[in-house]
């Protein structure tokens, strides 16, 4: 741990009203259009990462989660909101202030193989990462973050390349050139999705274990909303670019209040196969939206069975609920009904309507894979921003 980490529990970086749009290039009779279209992959997400504790962020594909990781590792330039790391908000660009903000805030990506060099050897990836953060690559460097990775003897991995690695292995390679920064946040982008199924568990131990030794704060990002409540202290879930609903794990996986959260959990394995990760959830038979022409009022109304006529009109605000400290879920069923007037209305059989609320539920009002018919993405990934720096 660096000298100048965050107490246990202290916050260390946030994201405000985050959000990202991406410019579609568009072709045929859209470019005639005048309007600049654009995909609107991140919108108004707010979320808080501790130290000492894994946040997971839950949603299918597209729904903008390697996007938030993404920004918050300043790899892209945000269109909207705030970063703020320990306090302080920050935009940085590349240069120097980028390396500054990547010794303390370090990604790790879904593909070990693709982030680590064929051509350089364990020993050549951790030296750089060492000596860019400015601390010794001797010997006893080298052993130790292999140690802190549980590749011992280190003597046995040091001189390999990645291609005479394990899946697992490698991903362990990826984390401790991540810790030769001594970072004090980890945005872990899917982590173990491409790791055998065998091996998953250990690499989200170790990830545990990282946590509660060197007190990170981690960022977890996954599709399946079952290893978020073994792994992770609080679950945040998306849906088409927005946040729906946050807690604590336990009380977002076993008690989801968005019918989103809900859909999600039905449709997770059973925690008992924990690693048999959920790459689809395919079974209802609803479909993303898209995201460069996104529903109006609440992304998810076109599937939801509890869909209100102020769910197509409103983007329905953060409503703390009351059955957990910091469980609230970003959903209309939760407001109170008699300020919400003829809006109420289920537009489908099956909506409940009890009194107070529309789940009768007790809560509080407080207080935020996109088609790309006819354009073309214009941003690349920048993987190599953050590779640059390491
Ligand atoms: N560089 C880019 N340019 C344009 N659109 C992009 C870009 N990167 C992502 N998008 C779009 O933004 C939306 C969110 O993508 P993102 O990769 O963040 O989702 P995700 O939840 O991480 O999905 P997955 O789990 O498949 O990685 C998608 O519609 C995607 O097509």
């Amino acid at each position: 741990m660096s000298d100048t980490a965050p107490p246990p529990g202290a916050v260390v970086l946030e994201a405000e009203g985050l959000t990202k749009h991406f410019p579609v290039r568009a072709r045929g009779r859209a470019a005639l259009s005048r309007t600049p279209r654009v995909v609107h992959a991140v919108d108004d997400v707010t979320l808080t990462l501790r130290s000492g504790r894994v946040t997971a962020l839950v949603g299918e594909s597209g729904s903008g989660k390697s996007t938030v990781a993404r920004l918050l590792a300043q790899l892209y330039p945000r269109t909207g909101g705030d970063i703020r790391l320990a306090g302080s908000s920050t935009e940085v660009k590349g240069g120097r202030a980028f390396k500054a903000y990547a010794k303390r805030v370090q990604m790790i990506f879904q593909d070990p193989f693709a982030s680590l060099n064929p051509v350089h050897t364990v020993r050549h990836h951790l030296t750089r990462a060492l000596r860019i953060h400015g601390k010794p690559a001797d010997q006893q460097g080298l052993t130790e973050l292999l140690g802190r990775v549980q590749l011992t003897p280190a003597e046995l991995y040091l001189d390999k390349y990645p291609h005479e690695l394990s899946g697992g292995q490698r991903q362990r390679v990826s984390i401790a050139r991540a810790l030769a920064a001594d970072p004090e946040a980890l945005l872990a982008d899917e982590p173990v999705s491409m790791l055998d199924v065998s091996i998953r568990l250990g690499v989200l131990n170790l990830l545990r274990d990282l946590k509660e030794r060197l007190d990170l704060a981690i960022l977890y990002i996954t599709h399946d909303i079952a290893s978020a409540r073994y792994f992770a202290d609080e679950t945040m879930v998306m849906y088409a670019g927005r946040m729906v609903e946050g807690g604590d794990s336990e009380t977002v996986t076993q008690n989801p209040a968005h019918p989103y959260t809900q859909l999600l959990v039905d449709s997770a394995p059973n925690p008992e196969r924990l690693g048999a990760i959920v790459e689809d959830d395919d079974e209802d038979s609803g479909e993303p939206p898209s995201l460069i022409d996104p529903p109006s009022g609440c992304r998810f109304h076109p599937r939801c069975p509890h869909a209100m006529a102020i769910c197509k009109a409103k983007v329905p605000e953060r409503i703390e609920l009351t059955d957990a400290p910091g469980h609230w879920a970003a959903c209309w069923l939760y407001a109170d009904k008699a300020a919400l007037g003829e809006g109420a209305v289920p537009e489908q059989a099956g909506a409940g309507a009890a009194a107070g609320n529309v789940f009768g539920a007790t809560a509080t009002a407080t207080a935020g894979t996109a088609g790309t018919a006819n354009g073309t993405v214009t941003e690349a990934a920048t993987e190599e921003n953050q590779e640059a720096a390491l």
